[in-house]
């Protein structure tokens, strides 16, 4: 007779870009207040938790030798945040299926940690509220509440304070990967120092405070593609340019292959591109893909749900 088979639960995550990222002074705390307009993306890892005798984390996918498999990777964080609010011992295999680029500002981290909240909780049948989850999330980081909550949303406060927006329609999207990641508090360091480098000095008391746009808002209730391509803005990517200069002549690269928009994705490398339809986004991919400016090319559309069961549970 053979054992029965061990239970599990997999939950698929989405990638985000920013389609507004306003960037407030820095804080005491080093922080940055933003005006952070999330949308949740159809590429996404999936997480699977298993019983186990311990604490485990496996990666699978093109990227996997970029992931930490310690106690920092946010998906083992998460495991243990979790099992620590229930007074449970955070005995559990996750294995990541990686498909959103590692350290690409698409958030990919904060998904597997959103993603690792909801499958423990499926698999220690631990019932936690979404409202619970949301501040576990938070406490994981500033991008993690967005992962659990997917579609669109306004993140104020670090990012996690989250409202969901109304969206009109679905948008499509391509990616431009890049050879490399960039460290998201190395994009804001180089921020405040652009910032103080043009004198207008990169504090709270030197910088608005950041506003959502009304126009962007009003775009993506209407599903008006050419209205979002006009209202896309990044506040951190003079920095990431400044950074990796390179990635200039990707964004040329996708504008002149049909673009309608451009931008880098939170504080990149990735490159993201808006298009005016699915037809549009096959060949702003293409021309990407031929102006050798990047190290792949991904099509999507968005917004799509936030971290959810797809088997167990
Ligand atoms: C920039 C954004 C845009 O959505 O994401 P990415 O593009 O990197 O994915 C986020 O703000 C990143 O959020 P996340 O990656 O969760 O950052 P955290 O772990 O909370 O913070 C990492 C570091 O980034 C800086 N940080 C982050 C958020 C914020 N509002 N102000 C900051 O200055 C701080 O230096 C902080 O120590
Ligand atoms: N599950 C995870 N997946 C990817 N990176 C992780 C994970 N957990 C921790 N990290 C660390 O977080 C860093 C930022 O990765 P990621 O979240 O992919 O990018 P970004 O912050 O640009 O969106 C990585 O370089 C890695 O050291």
């Amino acid at each position: 007779m053979s054992a029965a088979p061990q239970p599990s639960v997999t939950v698929r995550v989405p990638a985000k870009v920013n389609v507004q990222l306003a960037v407030g002074g820095r804080r005491p705390d080093s922080f940055h207040d933003l005006a952070n307009v999330f949308f949740a993306v159809a590429l996404g890892d999936e997480v699977t938790a298993t019983p186990a005798d311990d604490l485990r984390i496996t990666v699978s996918g093109p990227d996997a030798d970029q992931v930490p498999l310690d106690g920092s990777n946010l998906a083992a964080r998460a495991a243990r945040l979790l099992a620590e609010h229930h007074g449970l011992r955070p005995d559990v295999h996750l294995h990541i299926a990686k498909d959103i680029p590692v350290a690409g500002g698409m958030a990919g981290g904060s998904a597997d940690g959103a993603a690792a909240l909801v499958a423990c909780d499926a698999l220690w049948g631990t019932g936690t509220s979404q409202d619970v989850l949301l501040e576990l999330a938070a406490e994981l980081g500033s991008d993690v509440p967005f992962a659990l909550l997917g579609g669109v949303a306004l993140g104020l406060g670090r990012g996690e304070i989250l409202r969901p927006l109304p969206v009109g329609g679905t948008f499509h999207w391509v990616f431009a990967v890049a050879d490399g990641g960039l460290s998201t508090p190395a994009v804001f360091r180089e921020c405040d120092r652009l910032r103080d480098e043009a004198g207008h000095g990169s504090d709270t008391a030197s910088v608005p405070d950041p506003q959502a746009d009304p126009e962007l808002l009003r775009a993506l209730a209407d599903g008006d593609p050419a209205a979002l391509a006009a209202a896309l803005a990044n506040d951190l990517q003079p920095a990431a340019l400044s950074l990796r200069p390179a990635l200039a002549a990707t964004l040329r690269a996708g504008a002149d292959g049909g673009a309608i928009g451009t931008l880098v994705s939170g504080s990149g490398p990735t490159c993201a591109f808006l298009a005016k339809d699915a037809e549009s986004a096959v060949s702003v991919a293409e021309a990407l893909a031929a102006s050798g400016t990047c190290r792949s090319v991904r099509v999507t559309h968005g917004p799509v749900p936030g971290a959810a069961v797809t088997t167990g549970g």
